[in-house]
């Protein structure tokens, strides 16, 4: 089909090919090379459309964005010219990175503007959500760790994206990335200064989806961490499948609540909760905030209760140095980017890592020099804790393999920092589970069924996974040294950050994962392995 672009035409479709449109006799090739195809969609102030581009070889496709104000007052048509020429721009700027559409065109012909950007071929979150059903607690935070990072990148561009949601993501079918598209509500150059009313006038019609938009962006005051409240709705629909106009407020907060309806660790709980902070001031400040708790939550949490169980120390004792901690830690913080509180993190950052170092090495777990009960400044504090949580966590969260199984049977699914290592769980279902940070070392996982099951910062070493399904795990920061991956289905799994040192991946399938040809070069692989790209061949 070919569709004509005169906004007044009364029979736009045409025969495919046609020169002029039969019924309005408007030229059907904009500029002599876009053909469109078919509409996708109609805004406010303009229409979108699938086209191909018939001067570049092979006809690519791409979209064309066509400005149709609804009204004609001049200052309307002002204002919808600058959106146009914000998403122009803003494309422009940031749309080299590879989560963003390019920009190809811009240009005005027969006094109508067009924008023609990348067509991204792929679903919306929106549409994967319907046809595919909710997302678990791994899927959502493989989501978040490849939108965070997105989101950190256009933030230091100066740009406020203020209309993220699951309509506007698109998971690329070519390589199931996700792009962000409509950038026509961004707000640019933040730091500079634009004429108020000129600005409250604009914004009035950009002002993102009601729902997903943070109070202070409805008030029109977006910032930064408004597009972090729009990423903690869309988890949120992520795991619920719930639009935010389907769920209920607190009528004394405004708080969305959500809680009641999902089934995730007290950490992403957490996390969740504080990206979705009706006042800013309490919400995390930055993307990479966000980043950092996702991965420093379950640490703490056990952090907590490990000092909590420490017999030698008093009641009194005991509660002063929590809060201390978790003040040093930023956890609860009021303003989590001043200086001191993201010392703490790094600070607890270092010593996780220490302590994670250790254990690699099988080092003794009480570090020298430390001793138990006698917490004088704050580092032997935390070092001594850590060595508690260490011996905490060995002891009383280890369970036996059919303590293991029945658990599962009867619902359970968070064995996160658990020591499961050596037990024999040979074909055994085990799908959309939580082992984060668990011990798995030589753990026979043989055949099992671990679909979308959250590996995030576990010891996998040497554990045997062949003809595992592992498809969409999640293994950030997990340790698959010398892991026996043979055959397995990796297919979509999230392996960034996961030490894959001599695990064997030969026959492994890869298709659509996350790994970097670093890890690739260090595992070994073969002919049928099959790759990201979900070619088979030598990596
Ligand atoms: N670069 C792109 N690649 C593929 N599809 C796109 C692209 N940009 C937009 N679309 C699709 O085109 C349709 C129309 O999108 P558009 O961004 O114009 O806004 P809309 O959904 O009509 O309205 P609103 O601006 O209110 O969200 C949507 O279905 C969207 O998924």
């Amino acid at each position: 089909m070919s569709y004509c672009l005169n906004p007044i035409c009364l029979n736009p479709e045409n025969l495919a090919y046609s020169q002029r449109c039969q019924s309005c006799g408007s030229l059907l090739r904009l500029r002599d090379r876009y053909r469109v195809l078919k509409p996708l969609g109609q805004g406010g102030f303009g229409a979108t459309f699938l086209a191909q581009d018939e001067a570049l070889p092979g006809e690519p496709s791409c979209v064309i964005k066509q400005l149709r104000p609804s009204g004609t007052a001049p200052h309307i048509l002002e204002m919808a010219r600058e959106l146009f020429e914000r998403e122009a721009k803003t494309l422009g700027k940031i749309g080299n990175h590879p989560q963003v559409p390019r920009l190809l065109d811009y240009f005005e012909d027969h006094e109508q503007f067009y924008l023609v950007q990348e067509y991204i071929s792929g679903a919306t979150l929106q549409q994967e959500v319907k046809r595919d059903g909710v997302l678990s607690e791994a899927g959502v935070k493989q989501f978040l760790s490849e939108m965070l990072p997105l989101l950190q990148y256009i933030h230091e561009q100066k740009v406020i994206h203020r209309d993220i949601k699951p309509a506007n993501l698109i998971r690329r079918d070519q390589d199931v990335r996700l792009v962000l598209i409509d950038f026509g509500a961004v707000k640019n150059q933040v730091s500079q200064v634009t004429n108020q009313s000129e600005q409250t006038a604009l914004t009035a019609y950009a002002i993102g989806t009601p729902g997903f938009a943070p109070p202070e962006q409805m008030a029109m005051r977006p910032v930064y961490a408004s597009d972090i409240y729009a990423l903690g709705v869309t988890s949120i629909y992520l795991l619920t499948g719930k639009s935010p106009r389907d769920l209920d407020y607190n009528p004394t907060t405004g708080e969305m609540m959500w809680e009641q309806l999902v089934q995730v660790s007290a950490h992403l709980t957490q996390v969740l909760r504080k990206m979705l902070e009706v006042s800013v001031r309490n919400r995390y400040q930055s993307a990479e905030e966000v980043l950092r708790a996702l991965e420093m939550e379950p640490y703490l949490d056990s952090l907590a209760q490990s000092m909590v169980a420490q017999s030698s120390v008093s009641v009194k004792e005991r509660t002063s140095l929590t809060r201390n901690h978790l003040e040093d830690s930023s956890v609860y913080c009021s303003n989590p980017s001043s200086p001191s509180s993201s010392a703490g993190i790094q600070e607890l950052a270092a010593a996780i890592r220490a302590r994670r170092a250790k254990a690699a090495e099988g080092a003794a777990l009480q570090a020298p020099g430390i001793r138990q009960g006698v917490m004088t400044t704050k580092s032997t504090t935390l070092a001594n804790s850590n060595s508690t949580l260490h011996q905490n966590s060995k002891v009383s969260r280890k369970l036996d393999t059919q303590a293991l199984l029945t658990a599962y049977v009867k619902g359970r699914r968070d064995f996160a920092q658990h020591n499961l290592n050596l037990l024999n769980l040979q074909g055994a279902e085990l799908s959309g589970t939580n082992f984060h940070s668990s011990q798995l070392e030589k753990t026979n996982l043989q055949g099992a069924n671990l679909h979308n099951t959250d590996f995030g910062r576990s010891s996998l070493n040497r554990a045997n996974l062949r003809d595992a399904n592992l498809s969409q795990a999640y293994f950030s920061h997990a340790d698959l040294e010398a892991a026996d991956l043979r055959g397995a289905d990796l297919s979509y799994a999230y392996l960034n950050n996961a030490n894959l040192r001599g695990a064997n991946l030969c026959g492994a399938n890869l298709t659509g994962a996350k790994i970097s040809e670093e890890q690739l070069a260090v595992a070994k692989t073969n002919w049928m392995t099959v790759r990201p790209n979900g070619k088979r061949g030598l990596l």
